[in-house]
């Protein structure tokens, strides 16, 4: 959409420096009018900070081809007293999503939290309340919202192409198995490990449901509560290495079935010739989309009364030539700057009560599975000298 206003720019703290920090922050350096037509808003980087070191921070800007002018800080506790922020990306492992959201939140900022948002779905309702309480923006950043398949989907959904939605069946299962037994990631990686709140579900059963959820939940005129039933199987860690949920709305007549794994894969080959890792079923007749389920590409609309015509529709992830670099992250970074322009404090597409209600479904079916994660990371108590927010292990 082209414009003559200035663009509206939204400025970055980045808090932590790992692999998705690099990625998301990647983005934001992208140029939003070469890369993906848009003129409204822009991004800057201001800052970002290591809890290891500050060396650690300097050694990251560089990494990511920052512009020279951004700090580096050697704690959170700096970052988000930096008065020249406005917005917080929480970039840290689950187990410390609660008390460094709640870091950057005491002290006035927007923020956007990685997910899983939060271990537990009273820390989630924590930092709700809290971001109200302060008047500032708040979102989970589950990028696939954002990303314009999913809009279109859930356009399709709602001009009523397949009928009303009676049934999801959606898959993210990462086929890590290996024969000894094991899993291919060491017992302290945050993917198995309880101290970090590790676990298939909350890394990457939270897509599964959010296709669930955006197809179905989403867009009910009348939120239902869901039902949940969860079988899980533990890792010897004691985390989740696979979990199937059926969520139920009854009185819409609607079931999800939400599927991860760490062992299986959704597709043993990369062109998913398996089938659909989402699958969209009504009267009418069904979407596919071809995973992975963060960030697929392609779709495909079957039409009972269309004699077995398959509408098929490809995306792709759009570079900035300059920087030669893509990822998808930047809409809903795009997002959080039109909401915070325009004076929102959550936003339309992932609204704070639909991330409760997720947490909630994923709270009952780690409990339904037994798993149960250290209380270091789960308590809902707010504490800036908490060494998740320090950094001092
Ligand atoms: N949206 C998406 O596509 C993706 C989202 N994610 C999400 O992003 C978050 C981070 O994942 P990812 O970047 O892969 O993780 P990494 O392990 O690569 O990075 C995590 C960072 O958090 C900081 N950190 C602080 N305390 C600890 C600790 N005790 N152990 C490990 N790291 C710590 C570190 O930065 P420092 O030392 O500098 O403070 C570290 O670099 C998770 O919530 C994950 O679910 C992950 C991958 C993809
Ligand atoms: O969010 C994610 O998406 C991609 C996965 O590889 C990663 O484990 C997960 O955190």
């Amino acid at each position: 959409m082209a414009s003559n206003s200035t663009p509206f720019t939204l400025k970055w703290g980045i808090m932590a420096t790992g692999w998705i920090a690099e990625t998301f922050t990647q983005d934001l350096l992208t140029n939003p009018a070469t890369t993906r037509d848009v003129h409204d808003v822009r991004h800057e980087v201001v800052a970002a900070a290591s809890s290891s070191s500050q060396q650690r921070a300097q050694e990251f800007l560089v990494k990511i081809k920052a512009p020279s002018s951004a700090k580096a800080y050697g704690s959170y506790h700096e970052l988000v007293a930096d008065p020249e922020i406005d917005i917080i990306y929480v970039a840290t492992p689950h187990s410390h999503h609660f008390q460094n959201a709640m870091l950057a939140l005491e002290a006035g900022k927007h923020v956007l939290c990685e997910k899983a948002l939060t271990v537990t779905a009273s820390q989630a309702h924590k930092l709700v309340e809290k971001a109200k309480e302060k008047n500032v923006f708040f979102m989970e950043a589950v990028w696939t919202r954002y990303q314009p398949i999913s809009i279109k989907v859930r356009e399709l959904i709602q001009s009523g192409i397949i009928g009303p939605v009676y049934r999801v069946v959606a898959d993210l299962s990462v086929g890590n198995d290996k024969p000894d037994g094991t899993v291919s990631f060491a017992d302290t990686n945050r993917m198995v490990n309880p101290d970090l709140a590790g676990g298939a579900l909350l890394d990457l059963g939270i897509y599964s449901l959010t296709w669930v959820f955006q197809t179905m939940y989403h867009l009910q005129k009348e939120k239902e509560k869901p039902k949940v039933v969860a079988a899980i199987q533990k890792y010897h860690t004691g985390a989740d290495e696979a979990t199937s949920i059926i969520v139920q709305w009854p009185q819409h007549k609607s079931q999800g079935i939400a599927l991860t794994s760490l062992r299986l894969a959704t597709g043993v080959d990369s062109e998913n010739t398996a089938g659909p890792a989402i699958r969209i079923q009504g009267p009418g007749g069904e979407i596919h989309v071809t995973g992975p389920a963060y960030r697929p590409l392609q779709y495909k609309v079957i039409q009972k009364d269309a004699g077995g015509k398959i509408e098929t529709v490809d995306f792709s992830i759009p570079k900035d030539p300059e920087r030669d670099w893509g990822h998808g992250m930047f809409w809903e970074a795009d997002e959080c700057a039109r909401c915070i322009r325009d004076g929102k404090k959550e936003s339309e597409s992932l609204p704070w009560e639909e991330s409760l209600v997720i947490m909630e479904v994923m709270d009952e079916a780690l409990k339904q599975g037994g798993v149960t994660y250290p209380d270091l990371i789960t308590t809902d108590v707010f504490d800036a000298q908490s060494p998740l927010n320090t950094g001092k292990r």
